[in-house]
């Protein structure tokens, strides 16, 4: 996603504002539209959706000799044929070497819909060249397939065509969704791929829809763009997900403030290289010190070490860290009072941990091992389920396989619906559910779920979710009533993670990515 700050209040803007922006999935966008259409003249808003993508496809390829508009069967179809309309008056009058080439796609032998219809007549009317197949070349593609319309497998030309825009080189500008994608999940369908060369818009049309920032909506939609045609959605629609733009800036601490003010982190994993051989010691320094640079007052770490190392261990790199053994920890005040990061690298070590961890700690963040350990244990769950009715609030941070195991279900079940895996998550276990991967999802019981606009793929390397789950563990352990503020803390921890990725380089000598280098600049979040 590109961000800009600038606003268009009339036309395509870019969707940069900070703050939350309201996400409607596909049946909300109906009601809104049928509500919206009710109240203006016929081919008022398909007028409007024509003239804009036009807008904005010559603001995107201003010396563009040659548009190609593939237009489907349906009401999306209408928008790219006013599109076309308006684009081939533009070029006709600029010289016989611009021109625009519609594709259009019939009905299977069903009638157009009558704005489409409409746009269709007018098309030709105007002298818009029609052709069966895609052009040669082109400067730009106008993508007017498929939106928010329920969608088949595609087959034959309309196949074809999704396959053409797919490996486009040139820029495509996606009308409403890119083609196949699902508005209300992210996912797309048949032939319908991520682009895999070239610039990609996407101008999405009255609403924003969630399916354009999770899962594949991300990769596909590329640029998102927003009109909403003059409507305002009524405030009786329900909002289905809020794009989570928290802003990232850290406030200015009381001059007479102190470490306690800030809270403790206690981390609990890192199991030692013991007899599996396999150590995982690093994932837990990393949480300490996304906590530590995130702001908790004191952190303190519990290494799960079967080899029971002679020395104690301490970090060079941050020699703030607190070590100690676990089995003091446990029966220390710190488990009841401090915010507790559990899983980071916790192996097998970590299940014997998790009664006393989920019956005491009074704000806690499960992660990794801790949450496969929860899934392979009904007791575990009972005990995770118990804990808001006590008063304790509880956050997961699950990766889709680590969801799909606390669902009993599969990968692809999590991905084919990443917003319902979550809220389930989070209803089931009465915990704030952070669903990681492109476009995370932030869910917590019975609210409306954030999903996170920030981050990109840098992040997909060893040791990220770790720093996200000692950031999470900072963003909580100041707060006293955790439960009102903890769907907006974690979801601006997660944007900030993900913030930080997206602006690497902009401050120059920072070498490429990696797990440690970004825990070292997390800082505290505002408020
Ligand atoms: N009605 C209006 O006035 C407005 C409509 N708008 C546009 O209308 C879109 C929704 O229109 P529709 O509800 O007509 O739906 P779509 O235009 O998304 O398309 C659905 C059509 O495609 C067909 N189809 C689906 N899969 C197919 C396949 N595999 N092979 C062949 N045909 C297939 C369906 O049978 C249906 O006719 C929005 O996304 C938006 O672009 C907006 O411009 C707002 C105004
Ligand atoms: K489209």
């Amino acid at each position: 996603m590109h961000w800009r700050d600038v606003s268009i209040t009339n036309g395509p803007r870019p969707v940069s504002v900070p703050g939350q922006q309201a996400l409607y999935g596909s049946t909300a966008t109906r009601q809104i539209e049928q509500w919206a259409a009710s109240t203006l003249p016929h081919h008022t808003l398909m007028s409007r959706a024509g003239l804009s993508v036009a807008r904005l496809a010559q603001a995107l390829q201003p010396h563009a000799r040659c548009i190609w508009v593939a237009c489907g069967p349906g009401n999306n179809g209408g928008d790219g044929l006013v599109a076309a309309t308006h684009l081939h008056r533009g070029m006709q009058a600029r010289g016989s070497k611009f021109h625009v080439v519609v594709t259009h796609l019939p009905n299977d032998g069903a009638r157009l819909p009558a704005d489409a219809l409409d746009a269709l007549q007018a098309a030709r009317a105007a002298g818009v060249v029609f052709s069966e197949e895609p052009p040669a070349h082109f400067d730009l593609a106008i993508d007017a397939l498929l939106g928010i319309g329920r969608i088949r497998p595609p087959q034959g030309r309309l196949a074809l065509c999704l396959k053409v825009l797919r490996d486009s080189s040139s820029p495509v500008l996606c009308v409403d969704l890119p083609s196949g994608l699902d508005a209300d999940t992210g996912t797309l369908t048949g032939e319908a791929g991520a682009a895999r060369a070239g610039e990609r818009h996407t101008l999405s049309l009255i609403t924003l829809k969630p399916g354009l920032f999770t899962g594949t909506g991300r990769d596909a939609a590329g640029h998102v763009w927003l009109d909403d045609l003059g409507i305002a959605p009524p405030q009786s629609t329900p909002v289905s997900a809020w794009l989570g733009m928290q802003p990232t800036q850290a406030t200015a601490r009381l001059h007479a403030s102190h470490k306690g003010s800030f809270g403790d982190v206690l981390v609990l994993g890192g199991q030692g290289i013991g007899v599996s051989g396999a150590g995982m010691t690093g994932a837990a320094v990393l949480a300490g010190r996304a906590a530590l640079h995130g702001g908790a007052g004191r952190v303190f770490v519990g290494l799960l070490e079967d080899d029971a190392p002679h020395s104690t261990p301490w970090d060079p790199a941050c020699p703030e860290l607190m070590f100690r053994r676990p089995s003091l920890l446990l029966e220390s005040d710190t488990l009841r009072n401090a915010c507790v990061v559990c899983g980071c690298g916790g192996g097998t070590a970590v299940a014997a941990l998790l009664p006393r961890v989920l019956s005491t700690a009074r704000t806690l963040v499960l992660d990794a091992d801790a949450l496969n350990a929860i899934a392979a244990d009904a007791s575990l769950q009972t005990l995770l389920s118990l804990r808001r009715d006590r008063g304790r609030s509880t956050v997961l941070t699950p990766h889709p396989l680590e969801a799909a195991r606390l669902l009993g279900s599969d990968t692809r079940q999590v991905m084919a619906d990443r917003l319902k895996a979550a809220q389930t998550l989070a209803d089931r276990f009465g915990a704030c559910c952070v669903l990681k991967g492109s476009g995370s999802v932030v869910a917590a019981p019975g609210e409306v779920p954030i999903i996170n606009a920030s981050g990109n793929a840098a992040l997909a390397t060893a040791g990220t979710g770790d720093v996200l789950a000692g950031m999470i563990g900072s963003a909580l352990a100041p707060l006293k009533l955790v439960d009102e503020q903890m769907q907006d803390r974690v979801a601006s921890a997660v944007y900030q993670h993900g913030w930080l990725a997206d602006h690497w380089h902009d401050t120059g000598h920072a070498g490429e990515l990696s797990a440690s280098r970004l825990a070292a600049r997390v800082r505290p979040l505002a408020g």
